[in-house]
């Protein structure tokens, strides 16, 4: 059945929640403070480049509406999802001060009818009670001698961006918290398409051939919020591991793509999420990572296996910087051409990435950077204005007269590129490539010194 609802905060994961939700036949509000995102929304642009959401926002606008009034959006909604940023604090903590600001403008403007509010975003362990203790506060505040009439759950979110359609509409599983089982009801009447495949999929993003029906996983409050951290630090920690494996491989000369094959075929292991080479970045591995240390540390806990994680994610960036040197001896005065600034490709999230990463550090080191992305150098001149002059329109910019390139990112217009063509541009044609993602022999054949981070290479 068709519910009423409200997304505060309309970044990668409110926007893509709402989108989808309202193509599954729901009324839904997307409410944020950013007047720019909302008029963009009302003009049909989606303010961030994800596959296909632009097509899909208008196949579902009939039931889609974009405001900054938290009063349009929640006052008669069933549920509000709160999916507004938590970025990390200085001390690895979440910083929660948008939550807070989204769960006063909740309380204010919650109606009289029964609505569950959504913890969507990440939030530490504790913040279903800690937002709840805030709406009722300030409904109180507006309403006095009214009880509020609502209940509070946490349904973390899995996206990943570049595919976050796909992976909402065909879940691995949906979470739900609520230590109210009305709330719990409520949700899982919300995801019933999803759960049981109802839907007609949308011509550009088929279902998925034998895809069955997806899980729910129904539990407690403190259940579910640990979950999104649990899940996050195992991917982050099962890619550490594999490049920390990849030292050594490069070290006895294994070739660190069949080690992983030949271990992920192991269905207790699983082959994804065992790609090596510079390590992950993004908005949330080092993010949720840092949070869950902060979080087990308030209860006099360590995590050395997620602190491991982390340190082997730091290292992978900085061998970049060594192979470089192991290669050209004198980085200083070198022009070093990075292809890929997002974090990962068909995004143009730039938060954490590892290229910008490498960039600053060849930059403090006296090298000179040219950067390129197919799709992020707009946000990349926004974000980082001292980065600005070292954008190129195209990847031959980045490549003539360079001493050595770098694949940071692997877009599939970088693997589609004439290497041949580009060798000869190249003062020195050495290619690092920090995706194991092109192919050596084809590089080789090109003219290029090629190079895997996190491989063993053959010598010189
Ligand atoms: N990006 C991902 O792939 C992903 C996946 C799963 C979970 N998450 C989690 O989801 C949350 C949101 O992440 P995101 O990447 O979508 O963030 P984002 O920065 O892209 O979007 C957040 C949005 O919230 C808005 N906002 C901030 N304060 C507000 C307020 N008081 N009222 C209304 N709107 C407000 C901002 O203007 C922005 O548009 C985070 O907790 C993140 O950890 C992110
Ligand atoms: O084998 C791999 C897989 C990924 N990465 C890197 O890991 C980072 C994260 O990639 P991915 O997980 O695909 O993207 P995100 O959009 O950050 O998604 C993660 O973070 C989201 C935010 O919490 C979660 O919702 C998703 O489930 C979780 O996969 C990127 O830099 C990738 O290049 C690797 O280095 N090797």
């Amino acid at each position: 059945m068709a519910q009423k609802i409200c997304i505060v905060g309309t970044g990668y994961v409110g926007l893509t929640t709402g989108i989808c939700l309202a193509f599954l036949g729901h009324e839904v509000t997307c409410v944020d403070v950013d007047q720019a995102k909302i008029s963009a929304l009302h003009a049909g642009d989606v303010p961030i480049y994800e596959p296909h959401l632009r097509e899909l926002m208008a196949l579902a606008a009939e039931n889609l509406s974009f405001t900054t009034s938290y009063a349009d959006g929640v006052a008669d909604a069933d549920v509000v999802f709160i999916a507004v940023n938590t970025p990390t604090a200085a001390d690895g903590s979440p910083d929660l001060r948008y939550l807070r600001a989204a769960a006063q403008s909740i309380g204010e403007t919650l109606g009289d009818r029964f609505t569950v509010v959504v913890n969507k975003s990440t939030v530490p362990i504790g913040s279903g009670n800690w937002v709840g203790a805030i709406v009722r506060d300030f409904f109180e505040a507006t309403h006095p001698g009214t009880p509020g009439n609502f209940q509070l759950a946490s349904n973390p979110e899995f996206l990943r961006e570049g595919t976050a359609i796909g992976d909402t509409l065909y879940a691995d599983r949906v979470v739900v918290g609520s230590d109210d089982p009305r709330a719990l009801e409520v949700l899982s009447n919300v995801y019933r398409p999803i759960l049981d495949q109802t839907f007609t999929p949308p011509a550009f993003l088929p279902r998925p051939e034998n895809f069955g029906v997806v899980p729910l996983v129904s539990t407690d409050l403190a259940s579910a919020e640990l979950i999104k951290y649990a899940a996050n630090s195992f991917l982050a920690l099962k890619i550490s591991y594999i490049n920390e494996i990849a030292q050594l491989a490069e070290r006895v000369g294994a070739d660190i793509a069949q080690v992983a094959l030949g271990t992920g075929l192991d269905t207790r292991i699983g082959r994804r999420f065992l790609g090596a080479g510079i390590g992950w970045g993004g908005s949330c591995f080092g993010k949720d990572t840092a949070a869950l240390i902060t979080t087990a540390r308030e209860y006099k806990l360590d995590m050395p296996i997620v602190a491991a994680a982390r340190e082997t994610n730091q290292r992978q960036r900085e061998l970049v910087v060594e192979k470089l040197l192991e290669e050209l001896r004198i980085i200083k005065g070198c022009t070093i051409g990075i292809l890929g600034l997002a974090f990962k490709p068909d995004t143009d999230d730039l938060r954490d990435a590892p290229a910008i990463d490498i960039a600053q550090r060849l930059i403090s080191r006296g090298a000179r950077v040219r950067l390129h992305d197919p799709v992020a150098m707009g946000r990349l001149a926004r974000e980082f204005p001292e980065l600005a002059d070292c954008l190129r329109d195209e990847p031959a910019e980045v490549v003539t007269g360079a001493d050595a390139v770098v694949l940071a990112t692997e877009w599939a217009q970088y693997r589609q590129l004439d290497w041949k063509a580009l060798a000869p541009l190249m003062r020195s044609p050495i290619l690092l490539d920090g995706r194991h993602t092109l192919d050596r022999q084809r590089l080789t054949a090109a003219g290029f010194r090629y190079i895997a981070v996190a491989a063993w290479n053959p010598p010189r």
